[in-house]
Protein backbone atom coordinates (compact mmCIF):
# COMPACT_ATOMS: atom_id res chain seq x y z
CA UNK A 1 0.00 0.00 0.00
CA UNK A 2 2.72 2.22 1.12
CA UNK A 3 4.41 1.48 -2.14
CA UNK A 4 1.72 2.11 -4.21
CA UNK A 5 1.07 5.42 -2.48
CA UNK A 6 4.77 6.23 -3.35
CA UNK A 7 4.39 5.47 -6.63
CA UNK A 8 1.00 7.72 -7.27
CA UNK A 9 2.79 10.44 -5.43
CA UNK A 10 5.57 10.25 -7.78
CA UNK A 11 3.43 10.19 -10.84
CA UNK A 12 1.55 12.55 -9.70
CA UNK A 13 4.68 15.01 -9.76
CA UNK A 14 3.66 15.03 -12.99
CA UNK A 15 0.48 16.54 -13.33
CA UNK A 16 0.34 19.86 -12.01
CA UNK A 17 -2.82 21.26 -11.10
CA UNK A 18 -1.97 24.58 -8.48
CA UNK A 19 0.60 27.39 -8.68
CA UNK A 20 1.53 29.87 -6.74
CA UNK A 21 3.28 32.57 -8.29
CA UNK A 22 4.90 35.90 -7.14
CA UNK A 23 3.57 39.30 -9.47
CA UNK A 24 4.55 42.94 -9.36
CA UNK A 25 3.72 45.31 -11.46
CA UNK A 26 5.94 47.38 -13.03
CA UNK A 27 7.34 50.42 -10.89
CA UNK A 28 6.56 54.42 -12.46
CA UNK A 29 8.88 56.15 -14.03
CA UNK A 30 10.32 59.90 -12.86
CA UNK A 31 8.65 63.00 -13.45
CA UNK A 32 10.68 65.85 -14.78
CA UNK A 33 10.02 68.68 -12.19
CA UNK A 34 11.27 71.11 -14.42
CA UNK A 35 9.19 71.03 -17.08
CA UNK A 36 6.36 69.54 -15.29
CA UNK A 37 6.81 65.99 -17.25
CA UNK A 38 4.70 63.22 -16.14
CA UNK A 39 6.64 60.04 -15.62
CA UNK A 40 4.88 56.28 -17.43
CA UNK A 41 3.13 54.36 -15.80
CA UNK A 42 4.76 50.66 -14.86
CA UNK A 43 2.94 47.95 -16.91
CA UNK A 44 0.58 45.81 -15.44
CA UNK A 45 0.70 41.98 -15.29
CA UNK A 46 -2.27 40.30 -16.51
CA UNK A 47 -3.30 36.23 -16.03
CA UNK A 48 -4.56 34.98 -19.70
CA UNK A 49 -6.33 31.96 -20.24
CA UNK A 50 -4.43 30.05 -23.77
CA UNK A 51 -5.65 26.30 -24.78
CA UNK A 52 -2.52 25.16 -25.35
CA UNK A 53 -0.67 25.42 -22.32
CA UNK A 54 -0.45 23.10 -19.34
CA UNK A 55 0.73 24.42 -15.59
CA UNK A 56 3.10 22.00 -16.00
CA UNK A 57 4.64 23.36 -19.24
CA UNK A 58 4.39 26.85 -17.03
CA UNK A 59 6.24 25.76 -13.81
CA UNK A 60 9.02 24.40 -16.22
CA UNK A 61 9.70 27.29 -18.51
CA UNK A 62 9.29 29.83 -15.09
CA UNK A 63 10.93 27.82 -12.33
CA UNK A 64 11.54 31.28 -10.49
CA UNK A 65 7.75 31.54 -10.48
CA UNK A 66 8.45 35.32 -10.60
CA UNK A 67 6.59 37.41 -13.06
CA UNK A 68 7.12 41.55 -13.06
CA UNK A 69 5.72 43.60 -15.81
CA UNK A 70 8.02 46.61 -16.96
CA UNK A 71 8.92 49.72 -15.92
CA UNK A 72 7.56 53.31 -17.00
CA UNK A 73 10.10 55.46 -19.07
CA UNK A 74 11.15 58.67 -16.96
CA UNK A 75 9.88 61.85 -18.68
CA UNK A 76 12.41 63.46 -20.28
CA UNK A 77 12.67 66.62 -22.31
CA UNK A 78 12.30 64.94 -25.75
CA UNK A 79 9.24 63.06 -23.96
CA UNK A 80 7.68 64.70 -21.42
CA UNK A 81 4.92 62.32 -20.79
CA UNK A 82 7.20 59.04 -20.19
CA UNK A 83 6.27 56.10 -22.07
CA UNK A 84 4.26 53.04 -20.46
CA UNK A 85 5.73 49.97 -18.70
CA UNK A 86 5.10 46.80 -20.77
CA UNK A 87 2.49 44.79 -19.48
CA UNK A 88 3.13 41.18 -18.58
CA UNK A 89 0.87 38.67 -19.59
CA UNK A 90 1.29 35.02 -17.63
CA UNK A 91 -0.47 32.32 -20.25
CA UNK A 92 -2.58 29.72 -18.62
CA UNK A 93 -4.61 27.11 -19.84
CA UNK A 94 -8.40 27.52 -19.14
CA UNK A 95 -10.47 26.51 -15.83
CA UNK A 96 -8.18 28.54 -13.74
CA UNK A 97 -9.27 30.08 -10.78
CA UNK A 98 -6.86 33.08 -9.71
CA UNK A 99 -6.95 33.72 -5.77
CA UNK A 100 -4.55 35.74 -3.56
CA UNK A 101 -2.32 34.36 -0.71
CA UNK A 102 -5.19 34.93 1.74
CA UNK A 103 -7.41 32.43 -0.35
CA UNK A 104 -9.49 35.79 -1.52
CA UNK A 105 -10.66 35.05 -5.12
CA UNK A 106 -9.15 37.53 -8.14
CA UNK A 107 -11.24 35.98 -11.33
CA UNK A 108 -11.74 32.81 -13.04
CA UNK A 109 -10.53 32.04 -16.32
CA UNK A 110 -13.00 29.79 -17.95
CA UNK A 111 -12.47 30.31 -21.82
CA UNK A 112 -9.38 31.27 -24.38
CA UNK A 113 -8.50 35.03 -23.89
CA UNK A 114 -10.00 35.42 -20.58
CA UNK A 115 -8.08 37.75 -18.30
CA UNK A 116 -7.78 39.32 -15.02
CA UNK A 117 -5.39 41.78 -13.56
CA UNK A 118 -3.26 40.46 -10.37
CA UNK A 119 -0.47 43.00 -10.51
CA UNK A 120 -1.13 47.07 -10.99
CA UNK A 121 2.06 48.72 -12.33
CA UNK A 122 3.14 51.66 -10.18
CA UNK A 123 1.79 55.55 -11.20
CA UNK A 124 4.56 57.54 -13.07
CA UNK A 125 5.85 60.56 -11.15
CA UNK A 126 4.00 63.72 -11.25
CA UNK A 127 3.32 67.26 -9.91
CA UNK A 128 0.71 65.69 -7.64
CA UNK A 129 2.95 63.16 -6.23
CA UNK A 130 6.18 65.68 -6.51
CA UNK A 131 7.57 63.70 -9.20
CA UNK A 132 8.27 60.93 -7.26
CA UNK A 133 6.80 57.38 -9.09
CA UNK A 134 4.20 55.10 -6.97
CA UNK A 135 5.24 51.86 -5.88
CA UNK A 136 3.40 49.11 -8.11
CA UNK A 137 1.34 46.45 -6.37
CA UNK A 138 3.29 43.05 -5.28
CA UNK A 139 1.43 39.85 -4.10
CA UNK A 140 1.56 36.32 -4.09
CA UNK A 141 -1.24 34.88 -6.43
CA UNK A 142 -2.26 31.00 -6.56
CA UNK A 143 -3.35 29.45 -9.51
CA UNK A 144 -5.81 26.27 -8.92
CA UNK A 145 -6.88 24.25 -12.34
CA UNK A 146 -10.46 22.48 -11.77
CA UNK A 147 -10.54 20.48 -15.63
CA UNK A 148 -13.68 21.52 -17.63
CA UNK A 149 -15.54 18.73 -19.30
CA UNK A 150 -19.17 18.06 -19.73
CA UNK A 151 -19.09 14.18 -18.43
CA UNK A 152 -16.88 13.40 -14.94
CA UNK A 153 -16.20 9.64 -14.85
CA UNK A 154 -16.05 8.61 -11.14
CA UNK A 155 -15.80 4.87 -9.66
CA UNK A 156 -13.52 2.83 -8.09
CA UNK A 157 -10.27 1.52 -9.26
CA UNK A 158 -10.12 -0.78 -11.81
CA UNK A 159 -14.25 -0.33 -12.55
CA UNK A 160 -13.27 0.18 -16.31
CA UNK A 161 -13.06 3.80 -16.73
CA UNK A 162 -10.11 4.10 -18.58
CA UNK A 163 -11.67 1.32 -21.09
CA UNK A 164 -15.14 3.29 -21.17
CA UNK A 165 -13.31 6.73 -22.15
CA UNK A 166 -11.51 4.22 -24.84
CA UNK A 167 -14.72 2.87 -25.89
CA UNK A 168 -16.45 6.14 -26.21
CA UNK A 169 -13.86 8.22 -27.51
CA UNK A 170 -10.29 8.16 -29.52
CA UNK A 171 -8.17 8.86 -25.83
CA UNK A 172 -5.47 6.55 -25.33
CA UNK A 173 -5.13 6.37 -21.10
CA UNK A 174 -3.15 3.99 -19.80
CA UNK A 175 -5.55 0.71 -18.79
CA UNK A 176 -4.27 -2.02 -16.90
CA UNK A 177 -5.79 -5.07 -14.62
CA UNK A 178 -4.34 -2.82 -11.69
CA UNK A 179 -5.61 -0.64 -9.19
CA UNK A 180 -4.75 3.24 -9.15
CA UNK A 181 -3.40 2.84 -13.19
CA UNK A 182 -5.04 5.96 -13.76
CA UNK A 183 -3.19 8.71 -11.69
CA UNK A 184 -4.11 12.13 -13.67
CA UNK A 185 -7.26 13.31 -14.62
CA UNK A 186 -7.39 12.81 -18.31
CA UNK A 187 -9.96 14.13 -20.98
CA UNK A 188 -11.45 12.17 -23.70
CA UNK A 189 -14.12 13.54 -26.93
CA UNK A 190 -16.59 11.93 -27.62
CA UNK A 191 -17.50 12.64 -31.88
CA UNK A 192 -21.37 12.38 -33.09
CA UNK A 193 -22.12 12.20 -36.84
CA UNK A 194 -23.39 15.65 -36.76
CA UNK A 195 -20.13 17.00 -35.67
CA UNK A 196 -21.12 17.41 -32.06
CA UNK A 197 -18.49 16.66 -29.07
CA UNK A 198 -18.48 15.97 -25.88
CA UNK A 199 -15.88 15.95 -23.30
CA UNK A 200 -15.44 13.02 -20.94
CA UNK A 201 -12.76 13.14 -17.89
CA UNK A 202 -11.66 10.55 -16.82
CA UNK A 203 -10.10 10.45 -13.29
CA UNK A 204 -7.91 8.21 -10.85
CA UNK A 205 -9.82 5.62 -8.90
CA UNK A 206 -11.70 6.50 -5.79
CA UNK A 207 -11.56 4.17 -2.61
CA UNK A 208 -13.60 3.78 0.37
CA UNK A 209 -11.76 6.27 3.31
CA UNK A 210 -10.77 8.61 0.57
CA UNK A 211 -11.69 11.84 2.66
CA UNK A 212 -8.84 10.19 5.20
CA UNK A 213 -6.90 10.57 2.56
CA UNK A 214 -6.74 6.89 1.61
CA UNK A 215 -5.99 5.93 -1.92
CA UNK A 216 -5.25 8.95 -3.76
CA UNK A 217 -7.48 10.70 -1.68
CA UNK A 218 -10.22 13.03 -2.72
CA UNK A 219 -7.52 15.91 -4.83
CA UNK A 220 -9.01 14.62 -7.76
CA UNK A 221 -12.96 15.60 -6.87
CA UNK A 222 -12.02 19.19 -8.03
CA UNK A 223 -12.18 17.88 -11.57
CA UNK A 224 -15.33 17.15 -11.37
CA UNK A 225 -16.99 20.32 -9.68
CA UNK A 226 -17.07 22.19 -13.45
CA UNK A 227 -18.46 19.09 -14.71
CA UNK A 228 -22.49 18.96 -16.20
CA UNK A 229 -23.18 15.44 -15.49
CA UNK A 230 -21.51 12.44 -13.49
CA UNK A 231 -21.36 8.57 -14.69
CA UNK A 232 -20.67 6.61 -11.87
CA UNK A 233 -19.00 3.56 -13.08
CA UNK A 234 -19.24 0.35 -11.05
CA UNK A 235 -17.84 -3.24 -11.58
CA UNK A 236 -21.11 -5.55 -12.13
CA UNK A 237 -19.00 -8.23 -9.89
CA UNK A 238 -17.78 -5.74 -7.25
CA UNK A 239 -14.26 -4.68 -6.18
CA UNK A 240 -11.72 -5.87 -3.89
CA UNK A 241 -8.90 -3.25 -3.34
CA UNK A 242 -6.28 -5.79 -1.31
CA UNK A 243 -6.64 -9.16 0.59
CA UNK A 244 -7.14 -7.43 3.66
CA UNK A 245 -9.51 -4.83 2.48
CA UNK A 246 -13.35 -5.52 2.24
CA UNK A 247 -14.70 -7.03 -0.83
CA UNK A 248 -17.59 -4.72 -2.01
CA UNK A 249 -20.54 -5.01 -4.17
CA UNK A 250 -21.91 -3.20 -7.31
CA UNK A 251 -24.69 -1.50 -4.50
CA UNK A 252 -21.58 -0.95 -1.98
CA UNK A 253 -19.55 0.32 -4.31
CA UNK A 254 -22.41 2.97 -5.24
CA UNK A 255 -22.85 3.83 -1.71
CA UNK A 256 -19.26 4.55 -0.75
CA UNK A 257 -19.11 6.73 -3.91
CA UNK A 258 -21.92 8.31 -3.41
CA UNK A 259 -20.50 9.20 0.75
CA UNK A 260 -17.00 10.06 -0.49
CA UNK A 261 -18.37 12.29 -3.31
CA UNK A 262 -21.01 13.50 -0.32
CA UNK A 263 -17.95 13.79 2.30
CA UNK A 264 -16.38 16.37 -0.20
CA UNK A 265 -18.96 18.17 -1.00
CA UNK A 266 -22.76 17.33 -0.99
CA UNK A 267 -23.70 19.97 -4.18
CA UNK A 268 -21.58 17.07 -6.27
CA UNK A 269 -24.59 14.68 -5.49
CA UNK A 270 -27.07 17.06 -7.11
CA UNK A 271 -25.59 16.94 -10.42
CA UNK A 272 -27.18 15.12 -12.79
CA UNK A 273 -25.93 10.79 -12.35
CA UNK A 274 -26.07 8.30 -14.30
CA UNK A 275 -24.66 4.74 -13.02
CA UNK A 276 -22.65 2.62 -15.63
CA UNK A 277 -22.66 -0.73 -14.70
CA UNK A 278 -19.47 -2.33 -16.48
CA UNK A 279 -18.01 -5.62 -17.67
CA UNK A 280 -21.36 -7.11 -18.22
CA UNK A 281 -19.74 -9.88 -20.54
CA UNK A 282 -18.16 -11.76 -17.21
CA UNK A 283 -19.98 -14.58 -15.91
CA UNK A 284 -22.93 -14.44 -13.87
CA UNK A 285 -22.98 -10.68 -14.17
CA UNK A 286 -27.44 -10.68 -15.29
CA UNK A 287 -27.72 -12.03 -12.36
CA UNK A 288 -26.05 -9.69 -10.41
CA UNK A 289 -27.25 -6.98 -12.09
CA UNK A 290 -30.35 -7.66 -11.58
CA UNK A 291 -29.65 -7.87 -7.90
CA UNK A 292 -28.05 -4.39 -8.00
CA UNK A 293 -31.34 -3.15 -9.24
CA UNK A 294 -33.39 -4.15 -6.72
CA UNK A 295 -31.32 -3.18 -4.33
CA UNK A 296 -31.15 0.46 -5.41
CA UNK A 297 -34.86 0.49 -5.41
CA UNK A 298 -35.15 0.57 -1.82
CA UNK A 299 -31.32 1.43 -0.43
CA UNK A 300 -32.28 1.96 2.84
CA UNK A 301 -33.40 -1.56 3.24
CA UNK A 302 -29.59 -2.54 2.61
CA UNK A 303 -27.76 0.04 4.69
CA UNK A 304 -26.43 -2.43 7.44
CA UNK A 305 -24.29 -4.18 4.78
CA UNK A 306 -21.63 -1.03 5.02
CA UNK A 307 -20.26 0.47 8.35
CA UNK A 308 -22.85 3.47 9.92
CA UNK A 309 -20.51 6.27 8.91
CA UNK A 310 -20.03 5.37 5.07
CA UNK A 311 -23.97 5.38 4.29
CA UNK A 312 -24.84 8.81 2.56
CA UNK A 313 -27.08 10.88 4.30
CA UNK A 314 -29.11 10.71 0.65
CA UNK A 315 -29.08 8.02 -2.14
CA UNK A 316 -28.45 9.52 -5.33
CA UNK A 317 -31.26 9.21 -7.94
CA UNK A 318 -29.35 7.87 -11.15
CA UNK A 319 -31.62 9.23 -14.22
CA UNK A 320 -30.86 6.32 -15.90
CA UNK A 321 -28.76 2.71 -15.12
CA UNK A 322 -26.61 1.65 -18.39
CA UNK A 323 -25.27 -2.20 -18.21
CA UNK A 324 -22.24 -2.11 -20.98
CA UNK A 325 -19.42 -3.93 -21.27
CA UNK A 326 -16.20 -1.69 -22.58
CA UNK A 327 -14.42 -4.74 -23.57
CA UNK A 328 -16.67 -6.13 -25.87
CA UNK A 329 -18.88 -3.42 -26.64
CA UNK A 330 -22.51 -3.85 -25.50
CA UNK A 331 -24.09 -0.72 -24.13
CA UNK A 332 -21.52 1.45 -25.85
CA UNK A 333 -23.55 2.97 -28.15
CA UNK A 334 -26.63 3.08 -26.12
CA UNK A 335 -24.54 5.22 -23.56
CA UNK A 336 -23.28 6.89 -26.16
CA UNK A 337 -26.83 8.40 -26.96
CA UNK A 338 -27.68 8.74 -23.94
CA UNK A 339 -25.58 11.15 -22.55
CA UNK A 340 -25.84 13.04 -25.30
CA UNK A 341 -29.97 13.26 -25.23
CA UNK A 342 -29.56 14.14 -21.69
CA UNK A 343 -26.94 17.13 -22.22
CA UNK A 344 -28.85 18.46 -25.15
CA UNK A 345 -32.35 18.04 -22.75
CA UNK A 346 -30.23 19.89 -19.46
CA UNK A 347 -29.15 22.58 -22.62
CA UNK A 348 -32.20 23.41 -23.72
CA UNK A 349 -33.74 23.08 -20.20
CA UNK A 350 -31.32 26.22 -18.94
CA UNK A 351 -32.22 28.34 -22.28
CA UNK A 352 -35.73 28.01 -21.39
CA UNK A 353 -35.40 28.62 -18.32
CA UNK A 354 -33.08 31.78 -18.63
CA UNK A 355 -35.81 32.95 -21.78
CA UNK A 356 -38.42 32.84 -18.94
CA UNK A 357 -36.43 35.12 -16.37
CA UNK A 358 -35.83 37.45 -18.91
CA UNK A 359 -39.16 38.01 -19.82
CA UNK A 360 -40.16 38.46 -16.24
CA UNK A 361 -37.58 40.99 -15.54
CA UNK A 362 -39.32 42.44 -18.78
CA UNK A 363 -42.56 42.04 -17.48
CA UNK A 364 -41.40 43.72 -14.04
CA UNK A 365 -39.97 46.51 -15.68
CA UNK A 366 -43.28 47.33 -18.15
CA UNK A 367 -45.42 48.29 -15.14
CA UNK A 368 -43.11 50.16 -13.67
CA UNK A 369 -42.52 52.13 -17.01
CA UNK A 370 -46.41 52.75 -17.22
CA UNK A 371 -46.84 53.94 -13.86
CA UNK A 372 -43.98 56.18 -14.95
CA UNK A 373 -44.95 57.19 -18.18
CA UNK A 374 -49.08 58.25 -16.63
CA UNK A 375 -47.38 60.39 -14.00
CA UNK A 376 -45.09 62.20 -15.75
CA UNK A 377 -46.96 62.95 -18.30
CA UNK A 378 -50.76 65.36 -16.77
CA UNK A 379 -51.49 66.87 -19.63
CA UNK A 380 -52.68 63.46 -21.31
N1 LIG B 1 -14.08 -8.37 -18.61
C1 LIG B 1 -14.02 -7.06 -18.67
N2 LIG B 1 -12.92 -6.42 -18.23
C2 LIG B 1 -12.90 -5.07 -18.31
C3 LIG B 1 -13.99 -4.31 -18.82
N3 LIG B 1 -13.65 -3.01 -18.74
C4 LIG B 1 -12.43 -2.95 -18.22
N4 LIG B 1 -11.96 -4.20 -17.96
C5 LIG B 1 -10.66 -4.55 -17.37
O1 LIG B 1 -10.59 -4.04 -16.06
C6 LIG B 1 -9.28 -3.63 -15.75
C7 LIG B 1 -9.28 -2.19 -15.27
O2 LIG B 1 -9.67 -1.32 -16.33
P1 LIG B 1 -9.35 0.22 -16.34
O3 LIG B 1 -10.08 0.80 -17.48
O4 LIG B 1 -7.89 0.46 -16.24
O5 LIG B 1 -10.04 0.64 -14.97
P2 LIG B 1 -10.07 2.07 -14.26
O6 LIG B 1 -11.41 2.22 -13.63
O7 LIG B 1 -9.68 3.13 -15.20
O8 LIG B 1 -8.98 1.85 -13.13
P3 LIG B 1 -8.08 2.97 -12.36
O9 LIG B 1 -7.44 3.82 -13.38
O10 LIG B 1 -7.12 2.15 -11.59
O11 LIG B 1 -9.01 3.71 -11.45
C8 LIG B 1 -8.47 -3.82 -17.04
O12 LIG B 1 -7.78 -5.06 -16.93
C9 LIG B 1 -9.52 -3.88 -18.12
O13 LIG B 1 -9.11 -4.67 -19.21
C10 LIG B 1 -15.13 -5.04 -19.29
O14 LIG B 1 -16.12 -4.48 -19.76
N5 LIG B 1 -15.08 -6.39 -19.18
MG1 LIG C 1 -8.11 4.39 -15.19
Amino acid sequence: MVWISRICYRKYGNFVDNLRLYVRGGSGGMGLPRLGGQGGKGGDVWVVAQKEITLKKMKDKYPQKRFTAGVGANSSVQALRGQKGEDQEILTPPGITVTDDNGKALGELNHEGDRVLVARGGLGGSYHSGFLPKKAQARIIRLDLRLIADIGLVGFPNAGKSSLLTALSHAKPQIASYAFTTLRPEIGTVMYDDHKQISVADLPGLIEGAHMNRGMGHQFLKHVERTKQLLFVVDVCGFQLASKTPFRSAFEAVQLLSKELELYKEELLCKPAVLVVNKMDLPGAEHKLTELQEQLQTPQEFSHLLPEDMVPKNNVVFRHVIPISAVTGLGITHLKTYIRQSLDEDASLATESLHRDKLQALRGVVPAKNTLAWGSSPSV
